[in-house]
């Protein structure tokens, strides 16, 4: 089977700071893949990467097979135009730290918003998946509500479900409950359990080390831009190889 996600000896590069230093790993279509690792150590980038937000500078990313922000002719690669990327990036939710509602929409017109601005899907067809879609993450009675008339757990699941709304085939997690109260994480955790349940296949930063272990399939510690240690979340988070996911999970455990 193809894997979801593909990287082979990614580099990216900000100036002369370089951020991602060769990172080699898979993501097979239907896991959760938890990505952790210390503050600035390239994480969010890495997700920036697959999700055509920065460009690679040497190496391989490759999402459901096609190559990522680049055409390949022959040995050359071309990049691809900002209306390619455009097509391309449909397929791949985002869901990030802050939530990034439009604060004059309600709830409703947030998760519409995508299908009938960048797909063309008829109002009253993206106004009942909206819907439905409000209902899956628990928020049916506040389809009316503004952001503001939201707590940050349910703008993050308004997040969640306007990232559905696009159907796609792969979503991307940025530290989705780290801005949140710590009693509303677990209502944004379940609402990706049930994704994870309904076979979406995800990537996610994370430093909820018990959702790591608990809902993930595979586990990859990346430290100064490079994958340090991976393997079965319950396994590197209980007997961590390599010394330094040690003393990384010896501060965070
Ligand atoms: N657009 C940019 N221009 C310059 N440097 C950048 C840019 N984006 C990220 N960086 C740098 O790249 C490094 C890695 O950042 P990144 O946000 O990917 O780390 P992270 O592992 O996600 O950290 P955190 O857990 O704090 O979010 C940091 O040193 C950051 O300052």
């Amino acid at each position: 089977m193809t894997a979801m996600v593909k990287a082979e000896g990614v580099h990216k590069s900000f100036g002369q700071v370089e951020v991602l230093k060769g990172i080699d790993l898979e993501v097979a279509t239907g896991e959760v893949f938890c990505l952790i690792g210390p503050s600035g150590s390239g994480k969010s980038t890495f997700l920036r990467c697959i999700n055509h937000l920065e460009k690679i500078n040497a190496g391989r990313l490759y999402v459901d097979g096609d190559l990522v922000g680049y055409r390949q002719k022959g040995d050359r690669l071309y990049e691809l135009k900002d209306a390619e990327v455009a097509l391309k990036r449909r397929d791949i939710g985002m869901v990030f730290q802050r939530f990034n509602l439009f604060p004059h929409k309600t709830a409703l017109e947030n998760v519409m918003e995508a299908p009938v601005q960048v797909r063309g899907v008829a109002k009253a067809a993206a106004r009942e998946r909206a819907g439905q879609l409000l209902e899956r993450v628990g928020l049916s009675d506040k389809a009316g509500n503004y952001p503001s008339q939201l707590s940050g757990g349910q703008q993050q699941r308004v997040a969640i479900a306007r990232a559905l709304a696009m159907d796609p085939k792969l979503m991307l997690f940025d530290e989705p409950t780290s801005a949140l109260d710590p009693e509303l994480v677990g209502e944004v955790l379940d609402v990706m359990r049930q994704l994870a349940e309904e076979g979406m296949t995800m990537i996610v930063v994370t430093h909820e080390m018990g959702f790591a272990r608990e809902v993930g399939d595979s586990l990859v510690f990346m430290d100064g831009g490079v994958v340090v240690e991976a393997g079965d979340p319950r396994e590197v988070l209980t007997d961590p190889r390599h010394e330094r996911t040690q003393s990384f999970l010896s501060k965070v455990l």
